[in-house]
């Protein structure tokens, strides 16, 4: 079941929406490359996107931004900034000189990794996972373990609140949500939507327990 606590007919959404450029058979055929470069020329759209989420956000004690290389990289630290909370750089491997702790995923077009320094969170933070696109889920999937570790690891873990992207694919229905994690848990999307700000709830209900991934549509 959906949940939703924002307004749906917010008219900041369309004008984020039509200033993303969709580039057909980009990286390789078949793909549907949503180009966020353009949302970048046009500063209504871009502080518009910033504003939603930091309405969001604002007075709900998080601590961390977590953006993912690369895009994530955009969107996150002025979302950090205004919420005041600290920027996490989630990067691609060996681009973090410190400590890393790592993990794997699939993309809709290959496979890669992500790392995070260790000691950049601490127990007990509250944290959002922000990228500018959520295609298979797998990227945001492979985030949150980074920050919620499995039962018995030696580090810290935090809560994860949410994920916020500002574009969902609908048609690829986040099948990589469902695995990998090490818990049994659920995923509850409805209507998904091209280029629509969204964001998605994670509940963890117990380690045990079930992991809810319900969306909040902008
Ligand atoms: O939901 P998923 O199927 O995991 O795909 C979404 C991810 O793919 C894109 O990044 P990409 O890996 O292309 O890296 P880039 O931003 O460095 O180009 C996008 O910015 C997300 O991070
Ligand atoms: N269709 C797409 N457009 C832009 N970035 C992506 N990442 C994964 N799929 C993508």
């Amino acid at each position: 079941m959906a949940t939703s606590n924002v307004d749906v007919k917010d008219e900041r959404i369309a004008g984020i929406a039509s200033s993303i450029r969709v580039i057909p058979d980009f990286p390789k055929p078949g793909i549907m490359f949503q180009d966020v470069t353009t949302l970048l020329l046009d500063p209504k759209a871009f502080k518009d996107t910033i504003d939603l989420f930091v309405e969001r956000y604002r007075d709900k004690n998080i601590n961390v931004i977590a953006g993912i290389e690369a895009r994530g990289f955009i969107f996150g630290p002025p979302i950090a900034l205004a919420i005041g909370a600290k920027f996490v750089p989630m990067r691609k491997p060996k681009k973090l000189p410190g400590e890393v702790i790592s993990e794997e995923y699939s993309l809709e077009y290959g496979t890669d990794k992500i790392e995070m320094h260790v000691g950049a969170v601490q127990a007990g933070e509250r944290a959002v996972i922000v990228d500018d696109l959520i295609a298979t889920g797998g990227t945001l999937n492979a985030a949150i373990r980074l920050l919620v570790p499995k039962p018995n690891a030696e580090r810290v873990g935090v809560t994860v609140v949410e994920c916020a992207c500002v574009i969902e694919l609908a048609e690829l229905k986040l099948a990589s949500l469902f695995c990998e994690f090490g818990l049994p848990y659920t995923l509850n999307i409805t209507s998904p939507r091209l280029a629509t700000v969204s964001s998605y709830q994670i509940s963890l209900k117990d380690r045990e327990g079930t992991l809810s991934f319900g969306k909040f549509m902008m």
